[in-house]
């Protein structure tokens, strides 16, 4: 596409010919290719603009910029465009250069502090149990089918435009014509979700996180509120609050979902087993008996979360309830773990305080002796949420390891000072730094007929101290300490 077909419709000065031909968009000097247009945009580490050389120097066939004194004085051998933002640019202009494909494809978002991942792979599945294909986006990857692909994608919540465009454009080749994607709060502030042409946004609730990235809960609020503006129908929990205020304040369709009889979906738990949960889902007249395999009153709302969202796609309702049965939960979030040790041992990913108090609330109630907890949370960010995870953990677990999580720059042991502050005084906890070493004790000091949470981590691969990354799996690590347990244990008798 010229350069000038790609612009006209964006607000923006240009110096150059109309005429070059643009491949791509790419904000990455690293990953340009020539023909590229480099949009150097300003971040929160360095700006673009130190990377203009370089992008010249791999061919990139025009810049973008959104500093205007340097647009001004900036004399180059391809053509430079001013934009009033960048981000919102690329958005555009990744969606422009690939005929817009959102339009031709059927794109559901969901938002919400915790659950994310959860509802989107859930309508995922009931999606490929009707018979139709989905791509799944989100924190733990791209899904076709359930297949994971494009390994190569950087590991976000919500991916960078230039990706999810990209993405879309392989949905329209492959025959996949649902897409299903997470909105984190900063991939909707930061423009991500912008030019896709969102049928769905769902609201599954707003508690506390990220609000060192954005300021504070209004604003992070005011983030998430985004995708009510993007989607041309909402689909809102009522029984969140925050969620059921954005709700009202939304002018385009909605649909409320929750426990309420009020409300367009509801449900009511008639049988709360240890292993799965069976309720009653109603929409107006219409009612249904399902039985979900999964624990926990927030697990049942996610469920109703994506039974209304395939409800809105014109699928009957008692088509998308026979599906419900055979839903799973993605890596990493509420996993057990198979074990010979009489033990009850789950991975979760929980690293929020709504998220913590869900999945505790849950394990007490089914815990038949007791409930010990291996947690920590992560360096450099939301500083107010430890001391509240430590209380919740107080509240629910009965033994309590305080390991490390992520710390990046910060030490850990400054970290769990912080959470002790929310511990009762009579809290029994003892502090493992080394998460291999936590996990051990966690299996050492437990007896038959106990639970073991491993929180924070879930699906990860990864363990991020200091600056680097180190491999770390809370899953293939405690699999492998329960092997070694269980042969001891056979030699032993
Ligand atoms: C806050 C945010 O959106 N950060 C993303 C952003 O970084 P940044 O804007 O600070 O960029 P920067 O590093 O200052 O670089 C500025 C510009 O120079 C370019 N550059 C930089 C270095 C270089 O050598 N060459 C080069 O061209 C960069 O590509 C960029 O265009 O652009 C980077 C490059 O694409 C991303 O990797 C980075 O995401 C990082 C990994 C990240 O952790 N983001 C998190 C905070 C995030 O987005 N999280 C949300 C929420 C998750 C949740 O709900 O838990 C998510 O949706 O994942
Ligand atoms: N509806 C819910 N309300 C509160 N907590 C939930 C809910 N659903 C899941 N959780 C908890 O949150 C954890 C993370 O779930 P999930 O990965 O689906 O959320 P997410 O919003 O995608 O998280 P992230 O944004 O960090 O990727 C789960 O492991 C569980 O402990």
């Amino acid at each position: 596409m010229q350069i000038g077909e790609l612009i006209k419709d964006w607000p923006c000065t240009m110096k150059g010919s109309i005429r070059v031909e643009i491949k791509r968009v790419e904000d990455d000097a690293n990953l340009i290719l020539p023909g590229d247009a480099f949009i150097a945009r300003k971040g929160n580490n360095s700006s673009g603009i130190s990377y203009i050389d370089s992008a010249l120097e791999k061919g990139a066939a025009a810049i973008v910029v959104d500093d205007e004194n340097y647009f001004n004085e900036a004399d180059l051998p391809v053509p430079i465009i001013w934009v009033p933002n960048c981000l919102s640019f690329i958005a555009y202009a990744s969606a422009k250069i690939y005929n817009f494909p959102a339009e031709a494809l059927t794109v559901i978002a969901v938002t919400g502090t915790n659950g994310k991942t959860t509802v989107t792979h859930f309508i995922g599945q009931i999606l490929n149990q009707l018979d139709k294909r989905a791509m799944v986006i989100g924190t733990n990857g791209v899904f076709i089918d359930r297949e994971k692909c494009y390994p190569e994608m950087e590991a976000l919540t919500t991916l960078q435009a230039k990706n999810i465009q990209f993405l879309f454009k392989e949905a329209i080749r492959l025959d996949v014509p649902y897409v299903v994607l997470e909105a984190s709060s900063i991939g909707l502030e930061k423009h991500r979700l912008d030019h896709c042409d969102i049928d769905i946004g769902i609201f599954l609730n707003v508690t506390e996180d990220h609000i060192e990235d954005h300021g504070s809960f209004e604003r992070y609020k005011l983030s998430k509120q985004i995708l009510s503006t993007l989607a041309k129908k909402n689909i809102i929990n009522s029984d969140d609050s925050v969620c059921r205020s954005i709700g009202l304040a939304t002018k385009g369709k909605r649909i409320f979902f929750g426990k309420g009889s009020h409300v367009d979906y509801f449900f009511q738990t008639l049988v709360d087993g240890p292993a799965s949960t069976t309720c009653c889902i109603q929409h107006k007249k219409e009612k249904h008996i399902v039985n979900i395999p999964l624990v926990g009153d927030y697990q049942c709302s996610n469920v109703l979360a994506a039974i209304s969202c395939i409800a809105q796609l014109d699928f009957p309702l008692s088509d998308i309830c026979n599906t419900i049965g055979n839903l799973v939960l993605p890596e990493g979030r509420f996993e057990h773990v198979e074990n010979q040790l009489g033990l009850s041992i789950v991975v979760d990913y929980a690293h929020t305080p709504d998220a913590m108090k869900m999945i505790l609330q849950t394990l007490k109630k089914h815990t038949k002796r007791r409930l010990i907890v291996m947690f920590s949370c992560g360096g450099n960010r939301d500083k107010a949420k430890r001391p509240k995870m430590g209380m919740i953990a107080s509240i629910y677990a009965d033994y309590i390891i305080l390991t490390t999580d992520n710390a990046r720059n910060e030490n850990p042991q400054q970290i769990n000072k912080q959470i002790r502050e929310g511990f009762s005084s009579t809290q029994e906890y003892i502090e493992c730094l080394n998460r291999k070493e936590a996990i051990e004790h966690a299996l050492n000091y437990a007896e038959k007929g106990d639970t073991i949470v491993l929180l924070g981590k879930g699906h990860e691969k990864t363990q991020q101290i200091g600056d680097k990354q180190k491999y770390f799996s809370d899953l293939v690590f405690v699999r492998e300490m329960i092997r070694q347990l269980e042969k001891r244990r056979l030699n032993n008798h």
